[in-house]
């Protein structure tokens, strides 16, 4: 029997900054469904290699597979309509838009009736074929909004009574754990195949924390598949299906979270960054 096959499949994946190797030949598959948390000290290319996978930044070297199609050095819009959502390290939100204006904007790539297809041809006549939609409001143009608020609404329920009460309230006028929230109700909104977390509870609280914890693991219950940056590694350890451990840019641990953090590769990693990281110096145990 074949194994199943990779949504996601990154092949020696290389970012260089100068003379330093942020991601180095970096490996990757993740298959449909899959939970797999990226952890590592501070400044290990974490990041940098959720940018290169999501298009915020090209590769060096490498290639990213999503769906068995070459994904590489494609922008984050195109990225969004075939189902990459992310959110960011220190959270990404339009300030200026309400708590539902920011969701509707997720849902906005989903839009059929009022966005022609992208990339087309006519991809140039796309922005005012979509502004005479917007004016004219065809009936199927209204019908769509109204799912898409229906649903908007659906998601924003997920965070309890945090953001349902402040839906037209703007997102600068939130707390910064809402306006995580916020980011990541956006991100759902957009109906994704693949969802990058960039560590989505720095900053909170432990209640907080334990609430985000219980969301993404319903997210995870529903099938979704999910890539986590995350330093709280209970919350790794728990969530995770496998982990993978970037130090200096490589790969030097992939597994099931209780065979990671038996690695003394690993234990090394995070010991030896004690004095200058803000992560656990020790691996945690995990959910058994
Ligand atoms: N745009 C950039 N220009 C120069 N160096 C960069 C840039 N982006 C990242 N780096 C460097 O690349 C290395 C990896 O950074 P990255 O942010 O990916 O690490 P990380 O594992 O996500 O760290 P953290 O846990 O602190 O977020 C670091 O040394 C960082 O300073």
């Amino acid at each position: 029997m074949s194994a199943a096959p990779s949504l996601l499949e990154v092949r020696s994946l290389t970012r260089r900054f100068g003379g330093l190797t942020a991601v180095n030949s970096v490996d990757l598959d993740l298959a449909e469904g899959e939970f797999l948390s990226v952890i590592g000290p501070n400044g290990a290319g974490k990041t940098t290699l959720f940018n290169l996978i999501t298009g915020h930044d090209d590769p060096d070297g490498g290639t990213v597979k999503f769906s068995g199609r070459d994904i590489t050095r494609l922008p984050p819009e195109w990225l969004a309509t075939l189902g990459i959502a992310r959110t960011f390290q220190h959270g990404r939100v339009f300030a200026n838009l309400s708590v539902m204006d920011n969701v509707l904007v997720g849902a906005h790539v989903r839009f059929k009736a009022v966005r022609p297809a992208w990339p087309s041809p006519l991809s140039l006549l796309g922005p005012f074929a979509e502004v005479a939609l917007a004016l004219i409001r065809p009936s199927s143009v209204v019908t769509e909004e109204k799912r898409m608020r229906e649903e908007a609404l659906r998601i924003l329920a997920r965070f309890g009574d945090r953001l349902l009460p402040r839906l037209d309230h703007p997102t600068y006028s939130l707390s910064y754990a809402n306006r995580r929230r916020v980011e990541i109700g956006r991100a759902l909104a957009l109906g994704p195949k693949l969802l990058l977390l960039d560590e989505p509870t720095a900053g909170m609280n432990q209640t907080e924390t334990a609430e985000m914890q219980t969301l993404i693991g319903d997210l995870k219950k529903s099938g979704l598949t999910i890539l986590l940056i995350e330093h709280k590694l209970d919350m790794v350890m728990q969530l995770s299906d496998r982990v993978i451990v970037m130090d200096n840019g490589s790969v030097i641990a992939n597994g099931k979270p209780a065979e990671v953090r038996n690695n003394p590769a690993v234990i090394e990693a995070y010991l030896g960054h004690r004095r200058s990281d803000k992560s656990e110096a020790s691996v945690p145990e995990a959910a058994e």
